[in-house]
């Protein structure tokens, strides 16, 4: 664009200088002089009409499109995507085209990419032009303000109250909250086959819902429970909204989380701020700061002056709903498959049992119950964990979406097409991860190759829970390898995905005190 206007304005004022400079000399014939004119500005203007459109040319059809089939008109790749598993699809598609092909998913056409690199630049180093991008309806369910729906200056200013709540420094104080959780809930399994993905989604959710709203009366949060139930029921089924389907149901119950958060917000407002109040406090605190900022003159343009003032009620709670959102099925997928591939590995188990039995008798020593610092010493469970999340990699991919014409590893990607890094292929590459399908904590014992690893995903969009998530799962390993077993009920190996991938049926385990017999 530039450059044609530049060629255009460069090519009429060589166009006026002739003509004025023909007309400036009296000795010349003017039929003569005008056709010289006539020719050499046809033959300049040509000249750069042709200079523009070799550049144009260049820009737009020099940088190809990924390689790879769009499949058929509309369709695209959609029904092999849905038929076939989609690591196949994946691999087979990166082995025959390399780690950035094209391709075409229900109407959006897509750009799939497996290169560290290439996920680097689109989630860091050029993440501004590439944009989060969710179903209009489930955007609408979750709440349109919510973190993970943003880009620039809100999603910053955001994100940083979202972090400053989960950060270790923060999250040290909920240790003995999250394991009083586990002490109540797995004694309630001894001796019972467990649906174990269902119970980890109690598990997660009861975590989350206080990281969000830090302590509320227990009423308050059954009411949140079922009604985030039904909005979950809904995320998950086909967005028709229209009365009695799941989907109307989900938004009917999304409209009562607003008015039973609002509650809970006009009673803090007139509360004392108080220490574990978990992420509500922080964006309520962040509202007094607002009002002390508006009356303040700023020098930065106004813009996060603006943007902090416009946290309103349902702002609040669109983003303590993300969060519960964000939080749930992902933990309780992890906390799902750490059980599969220690009920799988049984020398893994047993080397994690031994860890934590040291850990054991430091706090029957000090008569206490886990602390964070406890957390940190436990390099072998962490291992297990971390291998955990590289093997299952609960999200397999993220979606951005390109907010301009784009060059990427020297492909063009088109305005408006999607690009979602595989992080499942990255983790599952033999050049990263030798043998990637074999469980192998041991390979964390060096770090992995930047940009190789990324079960919480990089750059400006990553997970702010991580460290909670990973705190959720070594406090229930600490006290499930020292008291109980667990078999897996039924010999169905597979995957399910719903949305994220889990062991076939949620894992059904029976679950029996340990015995000494194992140690
Ligand atoms: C094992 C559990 C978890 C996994 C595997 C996981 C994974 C991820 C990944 C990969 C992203 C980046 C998505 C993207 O780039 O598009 C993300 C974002 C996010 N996660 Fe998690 N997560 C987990 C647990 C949690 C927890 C416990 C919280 C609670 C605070 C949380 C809150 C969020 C939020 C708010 C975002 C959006 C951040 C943003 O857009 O700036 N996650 N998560």
């Amino acid at each position: 664009m530039s450059s044609n206007s530049f060629s255009f304005s460069f090519s009429s004022s060589l166009f006026l200088s002739k003509f004025t400079s023909s007309t400036m000399h009296p000795l010349t014939n003017p039929f003569q002089d005008s056709l010289l004119f006539i020719i050499t500005s046809f033959f300049f203007t040509s000249f750069f009409l042709l200079l523009t459109l070799l550049q144009w040319c260049h820009h737009h059809n020099h940088k190809k499109l990924p390689p790879g089939s769009m499949g058929w008109p509309y369709l695209g790749e959609t029904l092999k995507l849905y038929t076939q598993n989609p690591n196949s699809f994946f691999s087979n598609r990166q082995n025959r085209y390399g780690d950035i092909f094209k391709t075409n998913i229900l109407g959006c056409p897509c750009v799939m990419i497996s290169s560290p690199e290439a996920a680097r630049t689109v989630l860091v180093t050029q993440a501004h032009l590439f944009k989060p991008t969710y179903p209009p309806s489930k955007e609408r369910l979750i709440g349109p303000e919510a973190v993970f729906f943003q880009q620039g200056a809100y999603h910053s200013m955001l994100k940083r109250l979202v972090q400053a709540s989960f950060m270790p420094s923060t999250i040290k104080h909920s240790v003995s909250q999250v394991e009083q959780i586990v002490i109540k809930m797995v004694p309630s399994w001894t001796n019972k086959t467990i649906n174990t993905l269902q119970e980890m989604k109690k598990y997660a959710f009861e975590v989350a819902a206080i990281s969000a709203f830090g302590e509320i009366k227990e009423l308050e949060m059954e009411e949140i429970r079922e009604l985030y139930r039904c909005l979950e029921k809904g995320y998950n089924s086909y967005p028709l909204h229209l009365p009695g389907t799941s989907y109307w149901k989900a938004m009917k119950a999304r409209k009562h989380l607003n008015k039973s958060i609002r509650k809970i917000i006009e009673r803090r407002k007139v509360e004392s701020p108080k220490q574990g109040g978990g992420l509500l406090e922080v964006l309520l605190q962040a509202r007094s700061t607002s009002s002390s900022f508006s009356s303040s003159p700023s020098n930065d343009g106004g813009e996060k002056k603006k943007v902090l003032i416009e946290l309103s009620d349902s702002q609040v709670a669109d983003n303590l709903i993300g969060v519960i959102f964000a939080a749930h099925d992902t933990t309780a997928s992890a906390l799902t498959w750490v059980l599969k591939y220690l009920h799988d590995n049984s020398n893994l188990l047993e080397a994690v049992t031994k860890e934590q039995e040291g850990i054991k008798s430091k706090l029957a020593m000090e008569n206490r119950g886990l602390s964070w610092d406890d957390t940190r010493q436990m390099p072998f469970t962490s291992r297990v964990i971390q291998e955990t999340l590289r093997s299952a990699s609960i999200l397999s991919f993220t979606f951005r979406e390109a907010v301009r014409d784009v060059e990427l590893e020297g492909y063009r990607i088109p305005k408006g097409w999607k690009v979602l890094p595989l992080f499942r292929s990255i983790h599952h590459s033999a050049h990263f991860f030798p043998h990637p399908e074999k469980f192998d904590p041991s390979r964390f014992e060096v770090p992995p190759r930047p940009n190789t690893y990324m079960p919480f995903g990089n750059g400006v969009h990553s997970c702010p829970g991580s460290e909670l998530a990973k705190l959720e799962l070594l406090v229930l390993l600490h006290h499930l390898t020292l008291s109980y077993r667990w078999e897996v009920v039924g010999n169905e190996d597979g995957i399910q995905y719903g949305p994220f991938p889990v062991p076939k049926h949620g894992l059904p385990v029976k679950i029996t005190p340990r015995t000494k017999i194992f140690t």
